[in-house]
């Protein structure tokens, strides 16, 4: 036996002795649990045998209060067991599946041997709890993998730096307690266990990548001194999988103070979510919050206004070229998302510290209790230093001492009178008993019908004026829809606040404001108006803020805007951020002015902000990244992971029907390869209908819109931007003709389609190719001609 295939069993002997420990563990988990599921029915059955209850008097009550107290603590500390069994349990059956992936042997300098460490995705103790037999990937220790070829190597802790060297470093793929492969690997995380993992099929969920995290990724992942941490990168270079990453180890690192629910992820949009759900999971944590932008705005502005989303934004801008309003529109959207606007905002409100606040008249039965006219001179009689949120509170609490007195007078009403008549039974009894106990309390006398009609118009009118004291309290009376229509509505004022602006600058501003005017009328907030609508309502409300979440992470950053970036911040004061993005990807109109995270940077102090910038792309095969590269500018940068596959094709049809045909041909094709999700990519949600109309009478495809939270494994056609962040097995362009694509605007959304491609990416035009393809040369693709 070579000294290679002793190794080799010897490691496999250690696989199996370890199984067999997390084997032992599971049986002793399983009959833990058993036994405290046994203790809670049982403590749930008797709980009221072993409890007191007697309430004849006060000390009776407390002894009886301290009884259920204890009781119910017993119980909910046994629950507290089972969870943690449960937990325990569901970790060691993960970790018998496949017990770890790596291992570094580690001499430190001040020991006299090296020791063997062990890397999975939790961490094992010997049955004496002495030894750790695995390590958690998170471990301090762990990171020398990570970050170290064997030799000198040093590693962090929380109570100082551990130098020392590196003898050996091995990765494994074992899989049902097998050892299926093992490799000593040198510089980085080994190119054949990555060949192996990227060289898989694509799945409908993310994968977690914790057995191969590069050492940049890994440098992001466990970042802690950031408030700010900036991720630029490449289509394909794991930002997300990092992210997630991240998540874990935040959640591992601060496992006594911080929480899943502490943690809060905005992505793009809903099957992204479901996209990436089962990462933690995998690696047996829950998962953080997740919601997106339009989610936010929904809850802050759903009941004011219809609000339109990103992706009907997007399909607009894509395909209204033809409108009339079509260049105002897009005007509008980059203005309006920029950061000079976010200071044209904030000069505004400045200025509506010294006046222009509209306010809303407070009504009362058809008629006006207080007028807009006398709030505002509230408003406005308070020292104009005082921020206005500060300013509205003081106006609200006079507001209400006004209604108080108003309140009261009203009671004797007409009106009131005629209700009181109308009241039911159970009114008077109320009315009646309460009587009752005031007299017993005071023990004087009285009339009681006109102490009983007093009562009930007292109630009756504090009844009606609820809503009343509820508006006010809620800063009502500001209209802010008038305050933020008020900008584009007189000219003069709009021309003065973007005076200093140069860059905002546009002859297309009176139809921007025409156009902002007719949406606001009809109780719509376009996409470009909600995040400066926020802005300023939040200007002159006070800021809503959660204090609790202590991560937030933006993917897909490049999407958002000066405002967005502003809001998100303002919102979670307390967290730290975590921006994730590519400019390369950035789709939308608002973003083509504004390529660097200089707006959100701008929002921390440089010494809190740290840059990370991923070049390496893993996504896809090294002809589809060489092809892909091609497209954007700057693309020379992007590092292709050296994994062979097919060259892309690019395929001139002539007709709309051999378009379906190739397409089904090609789509069975890859199926018959192996290929598991094979995406029809098109531009936009009209052309994934029209196509998806043609395809499905000859193959099972699904359409996905909007509307779909997930999706499996299979055929599918999908609009180009509902695409962004997740990955396919093969991409089948739908359309890449001069026609379908020719604006340079659309360059972006045309790379991002393309760089969705795991292993085959093949493209179809009618007539001629889309200029975005000519500067890639001919020789990255393989260009096919149908028969005419
Ligand atoms: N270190 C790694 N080991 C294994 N796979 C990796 C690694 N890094 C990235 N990947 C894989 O590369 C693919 C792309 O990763 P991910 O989606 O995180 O990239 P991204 O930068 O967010 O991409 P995009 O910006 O294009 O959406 C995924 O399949 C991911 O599992």
């Amino acid at each position: 036996m070579s000294a290679t295939d002793q190794e080799r069993q010897n490691e496999q002997q250690r696989v199996e002795t370890v199984i067999t420990e997390i084997s032992n563990r599971i049986t002793d988990l399983e009959q833990q649990v058993q036994v405290v599921s046994e203790d809670i029915v049982g403590i749930r059955k008797h709980f009221w045998d072993d409890v007191t209850v007697n309430f004849e008097d006060a000390t009776e009550a407390i002894e009886t209060y301290v009884s259920i107290k204890q009781q119910a603590e017993v119980l909910s500390e046994r629950e507290r067991s089972q969870r943690h069994a449960q937990n325990q349990l569901r970790t060691m059956q993960r970790l018998m599946h496949s017990p770890y992936f790596g291992r570094i042997d580690f001499h430190e300098e001040t020991e006299p041997g090296s020791e063997r460490i062990y890397l999975g995705i939790a961490s094992l103790l010997d049955k004496n709890d002495e030894h750790f037999l695995i390590y958690d990937w998170r471990a301090p220790i762990s990171s020398l993998y990570y970050d170290y070829s064997p030799g000198p190597a040093h590693y962090d802790t929380p109570s100082g730096v551990v130098s020392g060297k590196i003898t050996c470093k091995r990765q494994y793929i074992i899989r049902d307690g097998q050892l299926l492969h093992m490799f000593d690997t040198g510089v980085t995380i080994g190119d054949e266990l990555l060949q192996e993992v990227l060289g898989k099929q694509a799945d409908s969920q993310m994968k977690s990548i914790v057995a191969t995290i590069q050492r940049d990724q890994n440098r992001i992942i466990r970042n802690e001194k950031s408030r700010l941490l900036i991720v630029s990168g490449a289509a394909g270079s794991g930002k997300t999988s990092a992210a997630l990453q991240r998540v874990a180890y935040l959640l591992y690192r601060y496992r006594k103070t911080l929480t899943a629910e502490q943690i809060v992820l905005f992505s793009p949009n809903s099957l992204f979510n479901s996209y990436i759900s089962t990462v933690l999971p995998e690696l047996g944590e829950e998962n953080m919050q997740q919601t997106t932008f339009q989610e936010y705005a929904q809850h802050r502005l759903g009941d004011s206004f219809s609000l339109e989303n990103s992706l009907e934004q997007m399909e607009y801008v894509l395909t209204a070229h033809d409108e009339p309003d079509y260049e105002a529109r897009l005007a509008a959207i980059r203005c309006k998302s920029s950061a000079p606007f976010l200071r044209v905002m904030n000069q505004y409100a400045d200025r509506l510290m010294r006046g222009g606040i509209v306010f809303r008249p407070i009504s009362f039965r058809q008629g006006t209790l207080i007028s807009a006219a006398h709030i505002q001179e509230l408003f406005y009689s308070h020292d104009t230093s005082l921020p206005i949120p500060n300013r509205m509170a003081l106006v609200a609490r006079a507001l209400l001492a006004e209604v108080k007195q108003l309140e009261r007078r009203e009671r004797s009403k007409p009106w009131v009178e005629d209700e009181v008549q109308l009241l039911d039974k159970d009114a008077y009894v109320a009315a009646y008993q309460q009587l009752r106990r005031k007299k017993q309390f005071r023990d004087d006398s009285f009339d009681d019908f006109d102490r009983e009609q007093e009562l009930l118009a007292k109630r009756v009118v504090k009844q009606h004026f609820q809503p009343v004291r509820d508006s006010i309290a809620s800063l009502q009376f500001i209209d802010i829809q008038a305050t933020y229509r008020q900008m584009y509505a007189d000219q003069a004022l709009l021309d003065q606040l973007l005076s200093d602006e140069p860059s905002l600058s546009s002859a297309a501003w009176p139809a921007i404001c025409s156009l902002t005017l007719e949406c606001l009328d009809q109780g719509k907030l376009t996409q470009e108006d909600i995040p400066p609508y926020l802005y300023l309502q939040e200007r002159l409300e006070g800021k809503q803020t959660n204090n609790l979440v202590r991560h937030v992470f933006l993917d897909e950053a490049q999407d958002y805007s000066a405002f967005q970036f502003a809001l998100i911040k303002n919102l979670f004061p307390r967290a730290k951020m975590t921006v994730l993005g590519d400019w390369n990807q950035a789709i939308y109109a608002h973003a083509a002015h504004d390529e660097s995270f200089g707006t959100v940077s701008s929002l921390f102090e440089p010494e809190e902000t740290e840059t990370f910038v991923l070049t390496k792309s893993y996504r896809s095969t090294l002809p589809i990244v060489r092809f892909t590269k091609q497209l954007v500018a700057g693309g020379e940068q992007i590092e292709p992971f050296n994994r062979d596959g097919r060259m892309p094709t690019v395929t001139k049809v002539h007709s709309d029907a051999e378009l379906t045909q190739q397409i089904v041909e090609r789509v069975k094709k890859l199926s018959a390869n192996g290929h598991k999700t094979i995406a029809v990519i098109t531009k936009t949600a009209a052309e994934a209908e029209k196509a998806h109309q043609s395809l499905a009478a000859l193959l099972p495809i699904r359409l996905i819109t909007t509307s779909t939270l997930s999706y499996d494994t299979g055929n599918l056609v999908i609009p180009s931007y509902l695409a962004k962040g997740v990955e396919f097995d093969a991409v089948i362009l739908y359309d890449a003709s001069a026609k379908s694509y020719s604006r340079e605007s659309e360059r972006k959304l045309f790379y991002t389609a393309c760089t969705r491609a795991m292993h085959e990416l093949h493209l179809y035009y009618r007539d001629a190719k889309t200029f975005l393809l000519d500067h890639v040369s001919a020789s990255s693709y393989e260009h096919l001609e149908t028969d005419n």
